[in-house]
């Protein structure tokens, strides 16, 4: 069918774009561009995008960055595509505490799915003896919705010259329950079936020595998951040394936010890594988003990586049901990987314009029917 004998029974899917601020705002567009061509292509599906204009800039005119009804106007759509946010001339803990996180707390997106793996033509910045190009294919589930971003404490005293600040962390069993099972459901649909968890249980002895417990209590429900767990201090050596011995991970707020940049690092950079905030329920849109920030450093110069923000549209693209499409357009995003062009933190020179065009054509290649 020719996509302009547009056919009823075509599905349309309604994304929400907040590209935010920095490269947010760039790789954003460049992802509608590639899904635009992906819906374009294959013909049986369509994406409807409306912009939310919710960045820093406006929120220095304006005063906040969602307005009152900005999370029911989210709920009306399948999904929605975030680019990032921060700018210099706000603080960061107002910028993330104004957009991103309101977000993924007010549309219950408990789940922050991390995957990461050296994608073809690229490679790992580890010596190929530690890790060649099949040693390193993880999947963290991070916890996205409580413990050390949960937002609670103050600060009081400060006119004494000694101030006092608290930095509560909340765990709780209801949340930590959730993201374990989630983590083995993950784990029993990869081909090891093994879950690493990750706490700080010797020194943080309230909150993850009850993650530790309710491990120990979903794991009798989950015989065929090989299961291990890891000091956050010492998993990090382990990530760096032996890659190859880990699979699915399971790690609170701070410590997946941390270990997900060093995996991204390890797999050969921080522009490729994709992230799915996920309400595993489905009564809120999911959202997804590159794992990097604005990276005010090389704003405004057209030389991002869009790939993290690709390999997210493709994980959006597995969510709203269309496993096959996402495959495609996964394989399409790594023949351009492989054969480039590639932006400078893949060892290439080419910009952000090049490669989601190199990607739009073998779109058309791969998926021209
Ligand atoms: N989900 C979100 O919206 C997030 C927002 N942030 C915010 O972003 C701002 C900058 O934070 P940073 O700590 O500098 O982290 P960042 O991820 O923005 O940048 C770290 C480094 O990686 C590079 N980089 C990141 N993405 C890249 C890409 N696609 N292509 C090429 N190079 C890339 C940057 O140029 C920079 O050198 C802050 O305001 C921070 O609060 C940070 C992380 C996540
Ligand atoms: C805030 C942040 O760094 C993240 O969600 O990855
Ligand atoms: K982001
Ligand atoms: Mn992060």
């Amino acid at each position: 069918m020719s996509s302009n004998n547009v056919d009823t029974h075509e599905k349309l899917f309604r994304i929400a774009s907040i590209p935010g601020d920095g490269i947010g705002t760039e790789v954003t567009e460049a992802a509608i561009q590639v899904l635009q061509k992906l819906a374009e292509v294959d013909g049986t599906f369509h994406f409807e995008f409306e912009h939310f204009d919710w960045s820093s800039k406006n929120f220095k005119e304006r005063g906040y960055y969602i307005p009152l009804d900005g999370i029911d106007q989210l709920k009306k759509f399948n999904a929605i595509l975030f680019g990032a946010v921060g700018s210099p001339d706000v603080p960061d803990h107002i910028s993330l505490w104004g957009l991103m996180l309101p977000l993924r707390n007010s549309l219950t997106q408990y789940v922050n799915v991390r995957p990461t793996r050296i994608l073809r033509g690229t490679s790992s910045p580890l010596r190929p003896e530690v890790c060649g190009p099949k040693d390193l294919d993880w999947v963290i589930i991070r916890e996205n919705s409580e413990g050390e971003y949960s937002g609670h404490g103050g600060t009081t005293h400060a006119a004494s010259g000694n101030a006092v600040a608290t930095e509560v962390s909340i765990f709780t069993q209801v949340g930590i329950e959730r993201i374990m099972r989630f983590a083995f459901d993950t784990a029993m649909l990869r081909p090891r079936k093994k879950l690493t968890m990750v706490t700080k249980s010797n020194a943080q002895r309230h909150g993850m020595v009850l993650w530790d417990q309710i491990f120990h209590e979903v794991k009798k429900d989950y015989p065929d998951v090989e299961t291990d767990k890891m000091l956050v201090d010492a998993m990090t050596v382990r990530m760096t040394l032996k890659p190859q011995t880990l699979d699915t991970i399971v790690a609170t707020n701070l410590h997946a936010d941390i270990l997900s940049d060093l995996a991204a690092a390890l797999s050969g950079s921080i522009g490729i890594a994709p992230s799915s905030n996920l309400d595993p329920t489905r009564k809120h849109p999911s959202m997804f988003e590159p794992i990097h920030g604005s990276a005010p450093d090389i704003m405004g110069k057209g030389i991002a990586n869009p790939v993290g923000a690709f390999w997210s549209a493709a994980e959006m693209v597995r969510w709203l049901g269309m496993e096959e499409v996402a495959d495609k357009l996964m394989q399409c995003i790594e023949n351009v990987t492989e054969a480039g062009p590639r932006t400078k933190d893949l060892g290439g020179s080419a910009n952000t314009k090049e490669v989601t065009e190199a990607v739009c054509r073998e779109i058309e290649k791969q998926l021209k029917r």
